[in-house]
């Protein structure tokens, strides 16, 4: 469903270049649970930028669903990180998570149902009247996540959108995400730093190396597919596989020093 084939992207202006992805390769199938997971400035907002046609890559191609990506690619869709940036402040929950669905041109009718279905969805099937600054953070990040679900995409990209907030929320959040993938059977490419979410949210997890960036390693989380937070987080294989994520990153950092 994704292919990213020699991936590169450097940015240059006012005499600094930054060497952000230097060579990655790695592919999503379709319904697939993909986690890149890399330390901080190593280019993984970049990747999916590129992924989601908004930024130009320097070499390399980025194909989605068999089709070179040039603009944002149909049935994509991004959840950000930053939902207090994301969400209408002057619109009404309803009206954000529908707003997107008025720009595909769906009848009125549809949009409605559509709204309902993807906020009930996420377990805000009372906030459809509320405005996002009327609700907590990890409540606005599931109107965002809602947003995201009512256009349908085939592929959801979801870029480090736990980072703000609390461990509590974070945890039902990353509860709500498997649930909604395997409710949806969307191919997701979820971006985050924390090693742990990587391994207990993925089928693979895809290692990034510091800036210039490569992938380190592919890797594949033979967990079982059901998973919760207190018997996965506890299983001997979960520890192993964060402890060889947690060392491979460890490694080339030190390479690169
Ligand atoms: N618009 C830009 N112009 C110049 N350099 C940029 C731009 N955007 C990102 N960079 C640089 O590219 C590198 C990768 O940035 P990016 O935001 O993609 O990393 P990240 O892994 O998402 O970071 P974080 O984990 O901190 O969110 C960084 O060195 C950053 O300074």
């Amino acid at each position: 469903m994704i292919e990213i084939s020699g991936l590169r992207k450097a940015y240059d202006g006012h005499g600094r270049r930054v060497e952000a992805l230097a060579d990655i390769t790695f592919g999503v199938d379709e319904g697939q649970f993909v986690c890149v997971v890399g330390p901080s400035g190593c280019g993984k907002t970049t990747l999916l930028r590129c992924l989601a046609g908004l930024l130009t890559p320097s070499g390399g191609e980025v194909t989605v669903a068999g089709r070179p990506v040039q603009g944002p690619p149909d049935g994509l869709a991004i959840v950000f990180q930053e939902y207090g940036r994301s969400l209408f402040p002057w619109l009404r929950v309803g009206a954000n998570v529908e707003l997107p669905l008025r720009a595909k041109g769906i009848a009125a009718r549809q949009r409605r149902d559509l709204v309902a279905e993807a906020l009930a969805a996420v377990g805000l099937a009372d906030a459809h009247t509320a405005y996002p600054w009327q609700l907590s953070g990890g409540m606005q990040q599931r109107v965002a996540i809602a947003r995201a679900l009512a256009f349908q995409p085939t592929v959801l990209l979801m870029d480090e959108p736990f980072a703000a907030v609390d461990a509590q929320t974070r945890a039902e959040l990353e509860d709500l995400v498997r649930d909604v993938w395997k409710k949806f059977g969307i191919t997701m490419l979820f971006v985050t730093h924390d090693i742990d979410e990587s391994v207990y949210l993925g089928q693979r997890v895809v290692v990034l190396s510091s800036s210039p960036t490569t992938v380190l390693e592919d890797l594949s989380v033979d967990l079982p597919a059901e998973r919760d937070q207190l018997t996965t987080r506890s299983d001997p294989r979960f520890v192993e596989l964060r402890g060889h994520v947690y060392s491979r990153i460890q490694k080339a950092k030190l390479l690169t020093k």
